[in-house]
């Protein structure tokens, strides 16, 4: 076990062992840096040694479901690459639960391909039905029903990158909504998932569906002396749409609160403590007797008129100048620049043309989101499959990459593990080679082209949304459109093509630096992808982008611009709101500093954006800097 491990017990630890020695189930909730996840680890580490024998012995494992597979491999290394823990993503561990109850899957996937039968019949009954969207609904129908015949041939499902129901490929979405639905319906099932994990932990289980809690919380119901569950999270730092935000702590459930934070200095974590303060009453104290120093934080607001990157740099200019904290930074060394989608930061790692696709002439909400967050399904077979397949490849990491086709090639699809593997790669190996000359400096291959040549090559299957943009004969199974849902009108789906077809026509090699930004290898960080990171100096970027991101905006929250009637619509009634989500994506943002803070705000009107930032108080009004005038 590493270091974190070693960290000295808080009193929540101590807490947090008595729920494990007595199988009592748990919600920690606690502010950014209180040492959450620190908690979880010493919690497993605690568990291998007082009853990893016994687990062992029954051959048990500890499940801990992370929400990145950045957080799953850190925190597997913690644990030292334990067997006797599972540590997964939320997907993965879904998978493992359900894999073996094959004939399960396919009577759910027949119904649910039946369910999208009877959708598409329905709307092309609606009277007000558009005609064009009742000849693409029949068309869907066809091949639900080609579907449905051919899922009898299906040997085995497998779970893969989107889903081809036809080739017995499940996707992500499938499997988060078929799991819990089987687990819900199969008491056997629930059983089974208590016997063979008597210890479930959940980190960041704010970002986590309300589905999954309540399927979990039910295996807890029903096996209570023998599966202990416990969720570690923070509703202020839900900032997907899908979680659920706080746990409910139901009877006989134990809370336990974390009080500290371990990670921001004084002044970092005032200015947290105050954005916190507006939204929940929980305010933190340090966690360390003392810091080396105070840490600085300060605000700059700046116009949003002209150049804004011209205007960044005089701020890292300045900082690096006029304050011995940032001394010796600058952007790339040390200093991380935590920004929502920003075309600023697509012109300086080079995708512009992706970024305009999916952010300019009003596209859906949920294709513009899912760009922001990495979790478009227009770009998954990119991020999850082809760019690591190509990195595999060009680090000679011959394992790994046979690993990807496996998951994701139709082509190794129903062939087991001592069938001819390698004269399916010997046939894969021309297409393979296609991919690095596509990526190269200069190549003007576009997505599109890449596309139709690594499914003419048996690379990939490509999902059900596909079909609507690519020839992918015959190919496609239903899948879920929920999260990206305006997609589903008549003006959505016509948006939904511009999209797209921006999107084939971008150079495929401008998916490289893209794919950096939103891992957060560049300078740049999403602010959505720095979940549960720390790192020195945090300048985190305020800019609406002339209101280009409805989900959130800062001008809004800090008052200067008037609440649409469907925010205040919103706030009446309870719902998530546009200040609600911007104040978590500000709070996560700024306290991943450990050491300095700098907030650079964007906006039309400099002064009065200055009155407010004052009035709030985050930090001294000295702190607070507009370089007008
Ligand atoms: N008990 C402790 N004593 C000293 N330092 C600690 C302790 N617990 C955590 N830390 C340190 O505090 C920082 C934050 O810890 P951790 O990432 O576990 O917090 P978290 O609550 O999961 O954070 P977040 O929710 O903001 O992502 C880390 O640098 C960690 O090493």
């Amino acid at each position: 076990m590493t270091s974190r491990a070693s960290k000295p017990d808080t009193a929540a630890d101590l807490k947090l062992r008595e729920c494990l020695d007595t199988a009592s189930s748990f919600v920690i909730v606690a502010g950014a840096g209180s040492g959450k996840t620190t908690s979880l680890v010493k919690a497993l580490a605690h568990l291998a040694k007082k009853h990893g024998a016994g687990l062992r012995k029954r051959r048990q494992q500890v499940a801990c479901i992370t929400y990145t597979e950045v957080a799953r491999d850190e925190i597997w290394h913690d644990v030292g690459e334990d067997p006797l823990f599972h540590v997964s993503t939320i997907h993965s561990f879904l998978w493992v639960l359900i894999r073996s109850f094959q004939k399960d899957i396919k009577l759910w996937v027949a119904d649910r391909i039946a369910a999208k039968i009877a959708e598409s019949q329905e709307k092309i009954d609606k009277p007000r039905t558009h005609a064009a969207t009742k000849i693409k609904e029949q068309r869907n129908i066809v091949r639900y029903q080609r579907h449905l015949e051919a899922l009898d041939s299906v040997a085995q499902f497998i779970y893969g990158t989107g889903s081809n129901y036809k080739k017995g490929i499940l996707g992500h979405d499938d499997v988060i909504k078929m799991v819990p639905e089987l687990l819900r319906a199969k008491p056997l099932l629930r059983a089974l998932v208590a016997q063979g994990f008597p210890f479930v932990f959940v980190d960041e289980s704010q970002d986590t569906l309300q589905e999954v809690v309540e399927v979990l919380k039910l295996v807890r119901e029903e096996h209570r002396t023998r599966f202990c569950l416990g969720f570690f999270g923070d509703p202020m730092q839900k900032i997907y749409t899908t979680g659920l935000g706080a746990i409910p702590v139901d009877e006989g459930w134990v809370q336990i609160d974390k009080p500290e934070n371990f990670r921001c200095p004084p002044n970092v974590l005032n200015v947290i403590n105050k954005i916190r303060l507006e939204g929940d009453p929980l305010e933190q104290i340090t966690g360390r007797e003392h810091w080396e120093s105070d840490g600085s934080a300060q605000f700059f607001i700046l116009s949003n008129q002209g150049d804004r990157s011209a205007r960044l740099e005089r701020v890292v200019g300045w900082l690096a100048e006029h304050d011995p904290q940032w001394r010796g930074t600058a952007a790339g060394d040390g200093v991380k620049l935590l920004v929502i989608a920003h075309r600023m930061a697509a012109n300086r790692l080079g995708f512009p043309d992706l970024y305009a696709a999916f952010n300019d002439n009003s596209p859906p909400s949920g294709l513009k989101q899912g760009f922001t967050d990495g979790t478009s399904w227009a770009l998954t077979p990119f991020l999850s499959y082809l760019l690591p397949l190509l990195k595999a490849i060009e680090i000679g990491e011959g394992f790994e990459a046979m690993a990807l086709l496996r998951r994701n090639s139709p082509a190794f699809i129903g062939v087991n593990a001592v069938e001819r593997p390698s004269d399916l790669l010997g046939a894969l190996k021309g297409s393979v080679a296609k991919l690095a000359p596509a990526f190269a400096d200069g190549s003007a291959v576009t997505v599109g082209e890449l596309l139709e040549q690594v499914l003419a090559g048996g690379l990939i299957s490509l999902d059900g949304r596909w079909t609507e943009h690519l020839p992918v004969e015959g190919e496609a199974a239903p899948t879920e459109q929920a999260e990206e849902g305006d997609e589903d009108t008549e003006d959505g789906a016509e948006k939904e093509r511009q999209v797209i077809s921006a999107f084939l026509g971008c150079p495929a090699r401008q998916l490289l630096g893209y794919e950096r930004y939103v891992n957060d290898q560049s300078v740049f960080a999403t602010q959505h992808g720095i979940k549960g990171a720390e790192f020195d100096h945090v300048l985190t970027i305020l800019d609406d982008e002339e209101g280009s991101h409805n989900q959130y905006s800062y001008d809004k929250f800090f008052g200067l611009v008037p609440l649409s009637n469907k925010d205040l619509e919103n706030i009446n009634q309870g719902k998530d709101s546009v200040i609600e989500r911007t104040r978590r994506l500000f709070y996560v943002s700024c306290s991943r500093a450990t050491k300095n803070l700098a907030v650079v705000y964007f906006t039309s009107d400099v002064e009065a954006a200055k009155k407010v930032v004052e009035k709030r108080k985050y930090v001294p009004s000295n702190c607070i800097k507009t370089f007008e005038g």
